[in-house]
């Protein structure tokens, strides 16, 4: 099954760009930049990435991302993502980014999209990757740094097709934000939002009425309540499940007691993704391999998270296509 995993060819629909900082990367550009890092070693910074909640790895997450500083920084970061989706068989991906992470320190805007859009811009010509790029608010911010957010990005917005919105979720409903959401759908950006990780259905339900979201980031909570799980079938609206990173922040007790299964038997439309792969255990793969051991997924299974994370995402039509007969060769061959 891991052979068939490695070779399948996927999209990656639901990955922070800030969360692929490997350990040893942040310490060549701490070093680089001069920087000191709260850390001893690549070992400490490991140990350290130990968490009980949501909160206690974006504390983590974002002392991390405070050694970025130059476009480069952010180009190598981006690079580095792109050479493992390569050797893992993305075909395309969806790059979350957080702007306010980087702009709250006085980084340009310009340097943090310019680096991440030229190594996405690279890789294409490289590795045949498609990508969209989607800048995500923090919803620990208010609803005013967002419409600053949105505002920086006009010169660039015709580089970024999406928004998102993450970070801390309880206490900080998409209610906050039907305003800059509403001004950003306006000027052509596609909506989605983190929702159901840690909070409620209700979340849920304000994400897809409020925000009017194309796709729901996480969403797990949605099965909690019978009525929402028909609706956002009835709407079509997928949602990017993201196991590792369930699991290493306590919104599932173990992996073999993840719902995903479940919740493929609902009829959700569900899609694999790896969140942080840098703070969490593993790329889109491992991800794979982790849920079809505890879950026992069969071939079926795997192809369909995979055909799903074309048909939802945000590729172009002829993209799209090409990638799905793609997967369907590579399906039908193990038919035989
Ligand atoms: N899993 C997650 N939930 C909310 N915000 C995030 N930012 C990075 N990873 C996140
Ligand atoms: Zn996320």
């Amino acid at each position: 099954m891991e052979e068939f995993i490695q070779n399948m060819p996927k999209a990656e629909l639901h990955l922070h760009i800030e969360g692929t900082f490997e350990p040893e990367l942040m310490f060549e550009i701490a070093q680089r930049n001069q920087i000191s890092i709260p850390y001893a070693s690549v070992e400490e910074l490991k140990n350290a990435y130990k968490f009980s909640c949501l909160q206690d790895f974006l504390d983590i997450y974002y002392q991390g991302a405070q050694v970025l500083q130059h476009e480069k920084d952010f180009y190598d970061l981006t690079m580095a993502y792109l050479k493992k989706c390569k050797e893992q068989n993305i075909r395309h991906t969806e790059i979350m980014f957080d702007p306010q992470t980087h702009t709250e320190r006085g980084i340009p805007f310009e340097s943090v999209l310019t680096g991440i859009h030229n190594a996405c811009l690279d890789a294409q010509k490289e590795f045949g990757i498609s990508f969209v790029l989607i800048m995500s608010f923090l919803r620990h911010l208010s609803e005013e740094e967002a419409f600053k957010t949105l505002k920086q990005a006009e010169p660039f917005k015709d580089k970024i097709m999406a928004i998102g919105l993450d970070s801390s979720e309880k206490g900080n409903p998409p209610l906050k934000f039907v305003r800059v959401f509403q001004a950003a759908v306006e000027q052509g950006y596609i909506p989605l939002a983190h929702a159901g990780e840690e909070g409620d259905a209700d979340y849920i339900w304000q994400a897809i009425d409020l925000l009017q979201v194309h796709r729901i980031d996480h969403g797990n909570n949605c099965i909690t309540d019978r009525n929402l799980v028909e609706e956002i079938i009835e709407r079509d609206l997928a949602l990017t499940v993201c196991p590792l990173s369930n699991v290493a922040l306590k919104v599932v007790p173990n992996i073999d007691k993840h719902p995903l299964k479940i919740m493929m038997q609902l009829g959700l439309y569900l899609t694999i993704n790896s969140d942080d792969p840098a703070y969490f255990g593993g790329y889109i793969n491992e991800n794979f391999n982790a849920i079809q051991n505890s879950l026992d997924l069969s071939r079926w299974d795997l192809y369909t998270l995979a055909k799903n994370s074309f048909v939802y995402s945000l590729a172009s039509f002829d993209e799209k296509s090409k990638y799905l007969e793609e997967l369907d060769r590579y399906y039908e061959k193990y038919l035989d």
